[in-house]
């Protein structure tokens, strides 16, 4: 593997004290779009490197938690400031670690300015009520306390939104964090978090400790110095979070991602439908937890769907997401790609009928780079119906009713985004009813997640709780209810 001279080593970041991990291990970070490029080496800690971070996060809290509202968001607005200024740099390295295109980079980053703006402005609003109590000379009102330590658990493909969106949120509710950034976008993690040290954040508030997933995160779940955990990732790994929480009384919030479908009905803009298949589907390589991966299409216009989809399909051009001219990038690791593949075999295996791609793109080994799948005479049963794939693969599935569209839609054990395409008031309402996911979205793509607004899944998707949005609070902090006599 050719070593670029230039290759930085970045450190934990423990009590505001960049370091090395305590096993004196390092691991590269690497391009998917070029397996010879090394982004960065990170840290491979131990249980050990994770028991300083946690103890520089409990020595941080009471502090933290006394410092007024509007003085934690004027912290967090200058870590959007920061973070802006670096826009274009970590935009680049986001997109050479996990292979996102660079214009998707740039709006995830301009994103994470937007949340860090969104819940700095929380730190001067409301945190209880006022609720007249049966004793008249009494005061009765609700106020909020913070967890304590939060663990952050996150995933390799928003590695900057998700993470804001669970440190920002905890931070000025009043937490410090501990925060386990997945292992192969640990570098954009980094850069991310010398944003708030370049803010000023007092020593031990945010502490990032890099290194496996299996030894750290699985560290944290159960680490008795963790107050409450938020992951997102994969539902394996979510539900031996959520398991190592509970048995030991912490807070957790699981997001699993989902198997999300849009329905095109017979009265459907198609046109508007395959952009959004194409769009919902495929930006980001599929690898969205709110991708769309199930097509279910009226058989009234399925041949003209097909058609536009196939066409629309064929022009996406796959390649480094830092040329200009690509619209579609690598999956995100070795891993991701065999596991993508393997997907695909199976479809074709349980009977499936490729009707694109289905295979390595040509020409271009030297990364993992897959060509957009499109599967039809996919059934509920076969297992690319069934399973989160994560990458560019989807399947057309015709139905002849409105409501097999939506039994179909709701045959998974996720619930997390769904869309219809529709011009039929009485089809949105059904669909808004009985559709059995967090988010429903009437003549949208399945992906695209505003800041301001609860997100979250119903069924195997989520634990229950949402994030962003004002709903962050309710992770974040616990409602304590006063009553007070003079
Ligand atoms: N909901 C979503 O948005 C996402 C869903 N996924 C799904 O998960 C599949 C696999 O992706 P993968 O990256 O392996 O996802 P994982 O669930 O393994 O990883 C998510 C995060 O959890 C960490 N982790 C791994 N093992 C443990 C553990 N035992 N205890 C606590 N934390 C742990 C990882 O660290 P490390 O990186 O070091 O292993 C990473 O930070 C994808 O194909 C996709 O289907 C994946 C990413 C996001
Ligand atoms: O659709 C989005 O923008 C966010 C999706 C997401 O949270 C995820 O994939 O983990």
């Amino acid at each position: 593997m050719a070593q670029n001279a230039q290759v930085r080593t970045y450190l934990n970041y423990i009590g505001g004290v960049w370091q090395p991990a305590s096993t004196g291990e390092t691991e590269a970070s690497m391009n998917p779009a070029n397996r010879h490029d090394i982004v960065g080496c990170v840290q491979k800690s131990s249980a050990a490197d994770l028991d300083a971070a946690v103890n520089a996060a409990e020595a941080a809290r009471l502090s933290w938690r006394k410092l007024a509202g509007p003085a934690r968001g004027d912290l967090l607005f200058k870590a959007a400031n920061e973070l802006e200024r670096r826009l274009d740099e970590v935009a680049e390295v986001m997109t050479r670690e996990m292979g996102k295109t660079l214009p998707e980079a740039k709006g995830e980053t301009a994103r994470g300015v937007a949340i860090l703006r969104y819940y700095a402005g929380e730190g001067m609003r409301r945190t209880g009520d006022v609720i007249p109590s049966t004793d008249s000379a009494a005061l009765m009102f609700t106020t909020r306390a913070p967890l304590g330590v939060v663990g952050v658990i996150t995933p390799w493909n928003f590695p900057v939104a998700i993470p804001v969106w669970k440190i920002a949120p905890a931070l000025i509710f009043g937490n410090t964090v501990v925060f386990k950034p997945a292992q192969e976008s640990a570098v954009t993690a980094a850069l991310l978090v010398e944003c708030f040290h370049a803010a000023g954040l007092p020593a031990g508030v945010l502490n990032l400790v890099t290194g496996d997933g299996e030894a750290i995160g699985s560290g944290m779940s159960a680490h008795a110095g963790i107050h409450g955990i938020t992951f997102t990732g994969s539902g394996r790994v979510g539900k031996q979070v959520g398991l190592a929480a509970l048995a030991r009384g912490a807070k957790y919030q699981l997001e699993m991602g989902g198997k999300n479908p849009i329905i095109v009905a017979e009265d459907a803009d198609l046109e508007l439908a395959v952009e959004a298949t194409v769009s919902g589907g495929l930006r980001s390589t599929g690898q969205k937890c709110t991708a769309t991966s199930r097509v279910i299409v009226h058989s009234a216009v399925y041949d003209e769907f097909k058609r536009k989809l196939l066409q629309k399909v064929e022009g996406i051009r796959v390649g480094d997401g830092l040329a200009s001219d690509t619209w579609m990038g690598p999956c995100a690791s070795e891993k991701q790609f065999h596991t993508v593949l393997s997907y695909i075999h199976t479809g074709i295996k349980e009977g499936g009928r490729l009707l694109a791609g289905g295979g390595q793109v040509q020409g271009l080994e030297d990364g993992y780079f897959l060509e957009p799948t499109v599967f039809e005479g996919i059934t509920s049963e076969m297992t690319i119906a069934q399973e989160e794939i994560f990458g560019p693969v989807l399947a057309l599935m015709k139905v002849d009713s409105f409501e097999e569209a939506i039994r179909l839609a709701n045959d998974v054990q996720y619930g997390l985004s769904a869309s219809v395409f529709t011009q039929d008031i009485g089809r949105m309402l059904t669909f808004i009813q009985d559709m059995d996911a967090g988010l429903v979205r009437v003549n949208a793509e399945s992906a695209g997640v505003e800041l301001q607004a609860p997100f979250g899944g119903m069924k195997f998707s989520s634990s229950g709780s949402r994030e962003q949005g004002q709903a962050a609070i309710e992770f974040y902090t616990e409602i304590k209810t006063v009553f007070v006599k003079a």
